[in-house]
């Protein structure tokens, strides 16, 4: 860059189901926010997610979501998914983000499960126009670029949380403690709100 230039804000998305957020999500924003010199991450909940069915109710999920990030002045949150009265496929989400930031570089990012479908997810060949994709290691998934196009793709290791939604979901539900897997606040969400108490 030379003097004058002014540099392109870098905005990471990290889009998620947060059923609820926990601190695999959060290790992996952050150390991607770090390692690719990230200006803010923003959190993009699913509203209706287009794969999962029985997935609670998207206020919750966007609340919790708040409370975990409110203390990082890099994080912040954004309704565009859960405001979008139709299932949230990435290409709108990005499609949003693209025209409310449209001075910004957008990194999205996910973890190694994920990555690995994204062939079939909608419009796949337009994704990459409107981001670059940022995948993490994750136990018990394999990071790996194949058939992806590597201009498009970047790999990175994190510290390896195996922590899923689901296993919180299921400790709640079976009486155990989710205590340092979730952020306090958002174990203090789940009691209050009794969330995850039966299976719907
Ligand atoms: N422990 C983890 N380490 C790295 N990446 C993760 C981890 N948990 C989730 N991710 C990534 O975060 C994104 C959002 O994940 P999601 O909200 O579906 O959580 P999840 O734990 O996979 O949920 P569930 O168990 O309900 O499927 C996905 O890209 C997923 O791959
Ligand atoms: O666009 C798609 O076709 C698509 C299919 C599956 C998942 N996604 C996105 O991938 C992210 C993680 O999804 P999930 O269901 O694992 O929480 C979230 O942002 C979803 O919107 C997107």
């Amino acid at each position: 860059m030379t003097t004058g230039e002014t540099r392109r804000p870098r905005v990471g998305v990290m889009g998620g189901t947060f059923d609820p957020i926990h601190h695999g999500h959060l290790v992996a924003a952050s150390e991607v926010a770090q390692s690719l010199d990230l200006d803010e991450v923003v959190f993009v909940p699913t509203g209706q997610p287009s794969y999962k069915t029985n997935v609670t109710e998207a206020e919750h999920r966007y609340l919790m979501t708040v409370i975990a990030t409110a203390s990082n002045p890099r994080f912040t949150v954004s309704r565009v998914d859960v405001d979008r009265a139709k299932p949230t496929f990435t290409i709108d989400t990005l499609r949003d983000l693209r025209r409310e930031r449209a001075d910004a570089d957008l990194f999205f990012i996910t973890g190694a499960d994920a990555i690995a479908q994204i062939l079939s997810w909608k419009d796949v060949a337009e994704l990459w126009e409107l981001a670059h994709f940022v995948a993490v290691s994750r136990p018990g998934h394999v990071l790996s670029i194949h058939g992806l196009p590597e201009q498009d793709v970047s790999l990175l290791e994190v510290p390896a949380l195996a922590i899923s939604s689901t296993d919180c979901r299921d400790r709640v539900r079976r009486g155990f403690p989710v205590w340092y897997l979730v952020p306090d606040g958002v174990v203090q969400y789940i009691s209050k709100h009794h969330l995850y108490r039966s299976v719907e």
